[in-house]
């Protein structure tokens, strides 16, 4: 079965299946941010999965719920109404493409920035003037996600013994920070009936890492989103729409020398059920380089050549989804 999407300039891949072999796991560390020992958890969380859930995350439910309807609002828009926000040139609507590239997935998406450089009349210009979403329900969300990306930073330092707290936490709050946003929606797909791909679904969105620092993702209660772990095996991770899920990105796993791993991640269409997912993607400005911390380093070398958020950013958009973006930014070291 072959699921093309409109014709477009690129060269577009067909939506690829998969059959649904990975497992539900209990095994995801749990964090609850108001206990005194998170830091341990957390540390230990980002060097063996990349990944953890967060609870008592202090982020108001109230912002979460009014994002989240006027997110389906928009995606229940007919298509040719949602298209006056697009085509995505990286920001705006999007619909089965992902990237420049080529990439496909069964999902529909709005990417916005997030930054204060991303002015009113910018934001305004991607939805124009008949077509509203609400500016101040995206900024009360993202500045609540944020604050506790920032949290979870920063007792990731103490974890680490880091003496600056701050010192991830400061890229995520400068004003310059290359911090982006994205509401994704995965329609329901129902099973594929053809010969060759009965029992198969849909991929919503292909296996990746995220090039940032941090990730901090919630979804609805539909299942859909799974994680790779060291092993190359991938686990289905079980939605929770009262908690936040957070990944480790490239730029983490550089300036922790290695240490922390950044997360492969995918999603599966559900066939049922609509999946809404809203990430927010914490960036540094894109003039700083990104490097081991010294005191991370303890005598070692630097795993990494030295770049720039700007090199990596500019780099990443030339690559496909699954590319291994990291591995053209590792030192060769001899053996
Ligand atoms: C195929 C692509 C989409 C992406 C840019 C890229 O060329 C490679 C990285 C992709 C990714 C993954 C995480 C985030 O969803 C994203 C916004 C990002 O920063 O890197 C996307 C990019 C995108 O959709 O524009
Ligand atoms: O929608 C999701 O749950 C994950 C999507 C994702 O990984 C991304 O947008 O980078
Ligand atoms: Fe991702």
């Amino acid at each position: 079965m072959v699921v093309l999407s409109k014709p477009a300039m690129k060269q577009l891949s067909p939506i690829k299946t998969i059959k649904p072999t990975a497992t539900f796991s209990s095994r995801i560390p749990l964090i609850d941010l108001s206990k005194p020992d998170s830091k341990n958890h957390l540390v230990k969380a980002c060097e063996e999965f990349g990944f953890f859930k967060v609870i008592n995350h202090g982020v108001p439910t109230e912002f979460i719920t009014s994002l989240e309807s006027e997110a389906v609002k928009f995606f229940s828009l007919p298509l040719s109404e949602k298209e006056k926000a697009g085509p995505p040139e990286p920001f705006g609507y999007g619909n089965k493409c992902i990237g420049p590239n080529g990439d496909v997935g069964w999902v529909e998406y709005l990417l916005l920035r997030t930054n204060p450089a991303f002015d009113e009349q910018r934001f305004a210009s991607i939805f124009g003037r008949n077509l509203e979403f609400p500016r101040c329900a995206v900024d009360d969300y993202v500045s609540a996600v944020k604050r506790m990306a920032c949290e979870v930073l920063e007792l990731l330092a103490d974890g680490l013994k880091i003496q600056q707290r701050n010192a991830f936490s400061k890229l995520l709050m400068d004003e310059q920070s290359d911090s982006v946003f994205r509401v994704n929606h995965y329609p329901p797909c129902p099973d594929l009936q053809d010969d060759s791909t009965k029992g198969t679904n849909l991929i919503g969105f292909g296996e990746h890492t995220d090039p940032q620092i941090i990730s901090v993702l919630r979804s609805n209660n539909t299942s859909g989103l799974q994680i790779s772990l060291r092993d190359g095996s991938w686990i289905s991770v079980p939605p929770d729409q009262n908690s936040f899920f957070i990944n480790v990105g490239d730029s983490l796993q550089v300036m922790t020398n290695g240490r922390f791993k950044s997360v492969r991640h995918r999603v599966v269409a559900n066939s049922l059920k609509s999946r809404v997912s809203m990430i927010y993607f914490g960036g540094p400005p894109l003039s700083e380089k990104i490097a081991p911390l010294p005191s991370l380093m303890e005598g070692e070398d630097s795993l990494y050549k030295e770049f720039t958020w700007f090199e990596y950013k500019k780099s990443a958009y030339k690559s496909r989804l699954a590319d291994n973006r990291l591995g053209l930014f590792e030192k060769i070291v001899a053996s």
